[in-house]
């Protein structure tokens, strides 16, 4: 059977990075998607505008919308304290299933609990299912139509709190214009763009970085 990009993207992983080792995976799956196959990771440069955001946050728990293989869920729990958990929820379960072993690769099943499912299925049952309290941050990158429900869903579940940071993905290409209007127009939040490029192109993107004031 024809095998699909999830799973050569996955293959390049087995072949390519070192096992146990998170920056060998994110670099083999950048290469992979520079010099073979594009595929809609975050990617390398707007990847460093994640990495500082996480690295100046320290977050103890964070929520990660969409999954696909794994990459962004990589580089964010490389960067975890030693007790954070990152929670990421993929819809898609052949995404899920390639994304769990490309974490595993890396070593980092430990910090991450991937859930299989939609985000607004389980964002009302983050509490009681998982214990959460409230998230210290939030990576968006599913579908983009959902940013908006979903964060005002987080807000109504309780699941923010004074100082919560939103960080959403490709908020220019493909574009979440109502999230940005509702984000950027609220007295409830500080958003800030950080203006990069659409991963492993030079199509201008970037990652909106919105602070729950409460
Ligand atoms: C409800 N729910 N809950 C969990 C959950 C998880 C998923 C999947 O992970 C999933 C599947 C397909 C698409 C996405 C969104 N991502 C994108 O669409 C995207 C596009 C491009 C781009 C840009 C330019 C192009 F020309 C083509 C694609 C660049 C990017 O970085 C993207 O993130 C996410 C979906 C809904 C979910
Ligand atoms: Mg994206």
């Amino acid at each position: 059977t024809q095998s699909t990009r999830p799973q050569r993207l996955l293959g390049a992983v087995q072949q390519n990075a070192t096992r146990g080792d998170p920056r060998s995976v994110v670099k083999t799956i950048d290469q992979f998607c520079k010099h073979k196959e594009w595929a809609m990771n975050v990617g390398d440069e707007k990847g460093c505008i994640l990495d500082s955001v996480v690295s100046e946050l320290n977050p103890a728990t964070v929520l990660e919308l969409g999954t696909y293989c794994g990459y962004s869920t990589v580089r964010i729990a490389s960067l975890l304290p030693p007790h954070a958990r990152l929670i990421t929820l993929e819809f898609n379960p052949h995404f899920a299933a390639v994304a769990r072993q490309i974490i595993a690769w890396a070593g980092l099943q430990d910090k991450v609990l991937l859930v299989e499912g939609a985000s607004g299925d389980w964002i009302p049952k983050m509490k009681e299912q998982f214990g959460v309290k409230t998230f210290d941050l939030v990576f968006l990158d599913h579908w983009k139509d959902r940013y908006l429900p979903d964060t005002k869903l987080m807000e109504e579940c309780g699941l923010l709190r004074k100082g919560s940071v939103l960080l959403a993905d490709n908020v220019v290409c493909p574009g979440t214009p109502d999230y940005l209007q509702y984000v950027r127009n609220s007295p409830r939040y500080n958003s800030q763009y950080f203006r990069s490029h659409l991963e492993y192109t030079k199509a201008e993107d970037g990652l909106e970085k919105s602070v729950f004031l409460g």
